[in-house]
């Protein structure tokens, strides 16, 4: 007998596009509890079928209509020029109770529901990257026809990824710009940490080691203390020492002033892809 607090099976889950940021959600799925014989991942290549069976235990299939019969959960993993298409390939054999997750930049939920079934539950979330390692964090937003229960089946899916946390749907780009992007910012500066370091006769090695242990560290400093990080730094900063004349020649550089720029390019590159590629609109 099921024990009252048991909680609930899982849906079945259909993860559709089975690519780099799929299958990090994917992995986090199943390392919070979901069941792999109860996920079917597609694939366009066989290669990649073999490589997900084997490291993840799934199965998989090229059908994608195939794999949304039966799921209550349909996470749509592709490219957003792929989304138009996919949706018309699978709308007819969605089942009507199913919540279709979206972990695409830019389309909003609206530009879903107007090609999926009248009705059907849509959640858009935004993850990053370290999900792989359940560090992630996910932005998540409910369509027009998602519920409480729904965003709680979602937060499920999503709770062995890491953090996650609920925002208005108006907010998706921009959380895009910071954290769904924001690793590959991090590596960037981790790179050229590493690279100053070899400039100044560390071996590549070592530098990268001290660099990546450095963001590491400063991470967990700030996550654990709750202090602000111009407090964080201004500790580092002695008067008169190394870090504030290091300081003073990124602000000269204007990397601060980068940095607003970069997320803002990069917020303006969703409402373009939005406009290119939300399915009835695309162009
Ligand atoms: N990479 C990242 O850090 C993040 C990516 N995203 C979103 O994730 C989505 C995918 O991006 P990536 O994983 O980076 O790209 P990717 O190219 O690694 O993944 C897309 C996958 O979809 C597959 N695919 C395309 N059409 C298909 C179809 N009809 N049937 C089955 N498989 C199909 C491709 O073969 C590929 O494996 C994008 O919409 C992106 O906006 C969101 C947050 C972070
Ligand atoms: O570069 C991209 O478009 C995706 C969305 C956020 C991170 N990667």
């Amino acid at each position: 007998m099921t024990s009252p607090d048991a909680p609930a099976r899982t849906p079945r889950l259909a993860v559709l596009g089975t690519g780099v940021m799929a299958e990090a959600v994917l992995a986090g799925a199943l390392a919070g509890g979901w069941s792999a014989a109860d996920v079917v991942a597609t694939v366009r290549r066989p290669e990649r079928a073999a490589q997900l069976e084997q490291a993840h235990g799934v199965s998989t299939t090229t059908d994608n209509a195939a794999a949304v019969r039966g799921a209550g959960v349909v996470l749509v993993g592709v490219k957003p020029k792929d989304v138009g298409p996919l949706l018309r390939e699978v709308g007819d054999a969605l089942e009507p109770d199913a919540v279709v997750v979206s972990l695409v930049a830019g389309l909003p939920t609206a530009a879903f529901e107007a090609v999926l079934p009248d009705g059907t539950a849509v959640v858009r979330t935004m993850p990053n990257t370290p999900a792989q390692v359940g560090a992630g964090v996910t932005a998540i937003s409910p369509g027009t026809h998602a519920t409480d229960e729904h965003l709680a089946l979602v937060e499920r899916l999503l709770a062995g990824t890491g953090l996650v946390v609920r925002v208005a749907e108006k907010d998706q780009d921009a959380v895009s710009a910071v954290s769904g992007s924001g690793p590959a910012y991090v590596f960037y500066v981790v790179d050229a940490l590493a690279e100053a370091g070899v400039l100044l006769g560390l071996t590549r090695q070592v530098a990268l080691q001290i660099a990546t242990q450095t963001v590491l560290g400063a991470g967990r400093l700030l996550d654990e203390t709750g202090e602000h990080p111009a407090i964080l730094r201004e500790k580092v900063s002695s008067p008169g020492g190394t870090t504030v004349r290091a300081l003073a020649r990124l602000d000269a550089g204007g990397v601060r002033a980068a940095f607003l720029d970069a997320l803002q390019a990069a917020h303006a590159r969703s409402a373009e892809i939005a406009a290119a590629y939300a399915p009835g609109a695309e162009h």
